[in-house]
């Protein structure tokens, strides 16, 4: 199956959900709230998980859906939940075609509050579902750093398509990228990108757009023929990713140069189109379990690019068991022809910690 018109589905409700979050990452007001696990959510993320899942109950109406979000919190607080409604009602493509395929707007805040809660699905290995970040990184979105909106399609627990909307990432799959590409963002001229792949369909990139979708480019990772020279990607947030064992490996690797340190499945998109070669994302705690919807676009994405995406250990990435990626320990991604040696590195620095 081509998957095509899930692949464009999913483009432009991603595509209208960025409109929303550009509008509050622009804000001074960002409707912050501490959740149980002490992480931070905005009213930006309630409102593009309320738009998305919309958006495909309205193209999709069997589909199961995994989202970050619960509308609890909006259901306790009724000024929370009119912001939030606000910006779903002005969060229009400007284009009459797209917006029909969407389902056009929310009808009601009612409406609004049941598509967050139709991100309540367990998971599992059946069936349709879709894995769903409304903000990804959401501590850059807060700090003033990179952020994406993630959308991930498994089927029967095999992620088949996804999509990576990052506002503040450059356009253009060539720039240069370092630090301050993950620091200081913004999402002014020359700014926003809209990642997308369908497993066995390739991997592309194109502007994000306010209407219908822009041409798309085909993108690939960067060959490389000496690892040393490699370009690695990490969190920003030392408590997500550890640092330390990602310099270790690094530095087993032969790479001086620095990391690049980036919030969000950014660095899946930026390592897929060659600006960057590989992603490090080393377990700091033992208990943690990674959520599916932090990799299942990146995965599709890196994969269709040329890459190769495992947990720390070298196990495959197990989507089927529910929402989280609780058979695995962190992450690590790279080209095909060189993972084997990454992996191999990472391998005898978790050994030397055990
Ligand atoms: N202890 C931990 N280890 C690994 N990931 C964690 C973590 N605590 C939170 N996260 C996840 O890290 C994600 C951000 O990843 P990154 O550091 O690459 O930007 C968060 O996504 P959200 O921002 O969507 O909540 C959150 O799900
Ligand atoms: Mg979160
Ligand atoms: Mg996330
Ligand atoms: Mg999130």
């Amino acid at each position: 199956m081509s998957y095509s018109r899930e692949l464009d589905i999913a483009l432009l409700a991603v595509q209208r959900a960025t409109l929303l979050t550009k509008s509050v990452y622009s804000s001074h007001s960002k409707g912050t709230l501490s959740k149980s696990d002490s992480s931070p959510v905005t009213i930006g993320d309630f409102g593009a998980q309320a738009l998305i899942i919309s958006s495909i109950k309205h193209a999709f109406p069997e589909d199961e859906v995994v989202g970050e979000e619960d509308a609890d919190d909006l259901r306790k607080d009724n000024s929370l939940r009119d912001l939030v409604w606000d910006l779903v009602q002005a969060a229009k493509l400007d284009d009459s075609a797209a917006e029909d395929k969407l389902g056009g707007p929310i009808k009601s805040a009612d409406d609004m509050l049941q598509a967050i809660d139709s991100g309540r699905s367990a998971g599992g290995r059946k069936g349709r579902i879709w894995a769903l970040d409304p903000i990804d990184g959401t501590k850059g979105f807060l700090r003033g750093g990179q952020y994406a909106v993630c959308l991930g399609l498994l089927v029967d627990g095999i992620p088949t398509v996804g999509v990576i909307g990052c506002p503040n990432l450059p356009i253009d799959d060539q720039a240069p990228l370092d630090s301050s590409v993950g620091a200081q963002a913004d999402d002014k001229e020359g700014k926003g990108v809209l990642f997308g792949a369908v497993t066995g369909h390739g991997a592309t990139s194109r502007p994000l757009s306010k209407g219908a979708l822009a041409p798309a480019n085909a993108i690939s990772m960067k060959p490389i023929s000496d690892i040393s020279q490699a370009t690695f990607c990490e969190s920003v947030e030392a408590g997500h990713s550890s640092h330390g064992d990602n310099a270790a490996i690094a530095s087993k690797l032969g790479i001086t140069k620095p990391s690049v340190r980036m919030d969000s499945q950014a660095k899946y998109g930026s390592i897929a189109r060659g600006a960057g070669d590989l992603y490090l994302r080393l377990p700091v705690s033992k208990t943690y379990e990674e959520k599916i919807w932090d990799h299942a676009a990146g995965v599709v994405i890196v994969q269709e690019a040329g890459g190769r995406v495992t947990d720390a250990w070298g196990k495959p990435l197990d989507f089927g068991i529910g929402r989280t990626l609780k058979e695995n320990k962190g992450v690590v991604a790279a080209p095909k022809d060189v993972f084997p040696t990454v992996i191999e590195v990472v391998k005898e620095v978790l050994n030397a910690k055990e």
